[in-house]
């Protein structure tokens, strides 16, 4: 049986520990999470533990990347069970920072009323994040990465704080955190991307590795939030699979248009009882919608299932 993990809660105590190892030249990999921890994520920590000497594993729900609309009090959580899977997989350390960002009373996850008061910082301006909202005066926290362009279409269109809220926080874990590579997973892929354009545009010394998405054996992306579908909804949830596979079959042996292919995903989820949030076929790199496909192209997709919003994406290469 592999030895627990080092459960870090300080952002300072992770830094003294990720360096006291970097010192000794050891290398580390990163694998950011949000916790309720299933074989996608494992899949990454695997993936990590391959490439690096020691392994450091995030668990934190950020309150940054939600708006005060979105599902941050329904995010599940089962830290306990999470750290047994870790200490399975021999992840060195495992970090659940209380004191990320330094604005007060509420603690990271902040104040749940404030949150929902109306009038919070914004409300008649810009969209503003539950980090903000709980603050209220937005004192504590305002520098945000933005990486413009990318994080503009997609899930963006429909969660105008989230990417802000998500390159920042990996911004600051790779501060704290200083590993040498980091996994993320395909499923999220417009985050994956804008990750790597972080990266790359901020000169980060961290490596970052996109993992392939893992799937139940019905082809139902893994996600924490599948816990929350009813078994309804976990059956009609499934029609997103079914669909993108379609469409990736059409794609490269009907040489359908990606109106046409849209069109398909769209008619067989909204069928099977989906609403549908966006289909958008995107060029793997840049994101920017394509109308054909004569090069390695993504359809992605966001659609509601009751209150549960799921995205999953298939790769196209010709
Ligand atoms: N099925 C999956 N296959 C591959 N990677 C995954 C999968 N599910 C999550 N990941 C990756 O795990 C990392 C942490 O994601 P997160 O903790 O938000 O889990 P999640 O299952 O995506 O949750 P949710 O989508 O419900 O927010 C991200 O890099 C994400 O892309
Ligand atoms: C990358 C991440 C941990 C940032 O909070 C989150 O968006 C996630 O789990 O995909
Ligand atoms: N994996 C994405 C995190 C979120 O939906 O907030």
């Amino acid at each position: 049986m592999a030895s627990e993990p080092e459960v870090i809660r300080d952002k300072t105590a992770m830094r003294r520990w990720s360096r006291s190892h970097r010192s000794k030249g050891k290398t580390l990999a990163f694998v950011p999470t949000m916790g309720f921890l299933h074989e996608g994520h494992l899949a990454l920590v695997r993936a990590a533990g391959a490439l690096a000497d020691l392994t450091v594993v995030s668990i934190y729900v950020n309150p940054g990347q939600f708006a005060p609309s979105e599902d941050l009090d329904a995010y599940p959580a089962d830290l306990r069970g999470d750290l047994h899977k870790l200490a399975d997989l021999g992840v060195h350390a495992v970090f659940c920072p209380t004191n990320l960002y330094d604005h007060g009373e509420g603690g990271d996850r902040g104040d749940v009323q404030a949150r929902r008061t109306e009038g919070a910082i914004g409300s008649s301006g810009p969209p503003v994040s539950c980090l903000e909202a709980a603050a209220g005066d937005g004192s504590g926290h305002e520098t945000w990465v933005r990486v413009e362009k990318l994080e503009r279409g997609l899930c963006g269109m429909s969660r105008p704080v989230f990417f802000r809220g998500v390159a920042t926080v990996v911004a600051k874990l790779f501060n704290i955190v200083e590993p040498d590579i980091a996994v993320f997973g395909k499923k999220d892929y417009q985050q994956w991307r804008i990750i790597c354009r972080m990266v790359h545009d901020l000169d980060f010394a961290v490596k970052i590795i996109g993992s392939e998405i893992v799937r139940e054996s019905d082809g139902l992306a893994m996600s924490s939030r599948n816990v929350r579908l009813s078994p309804k909804e976990r059956e009609k949830a499934l029609s997103i699979y079914n669909s993108l596979s379609k469409a990736k079959y059409a794609a490269l042996h009907e040489q359908s248009t990606c109106q046409e292919l849209k069109s398909l995903v769209i008619q067989l989820v909204t069928e099977a009882g989906g609403r549908i949030d966006y289909v958008e076929i995107v060029e793997q790199e840049s994101l920017i919608p394509v109308e054909e496909i004569n090069s390695p192209a993504v359809i992605c997709i966001a659609a509601w299932f009751g209150a549960v919003r799921l995205i999953d994406n298939m790769e196209i290469n010709p």
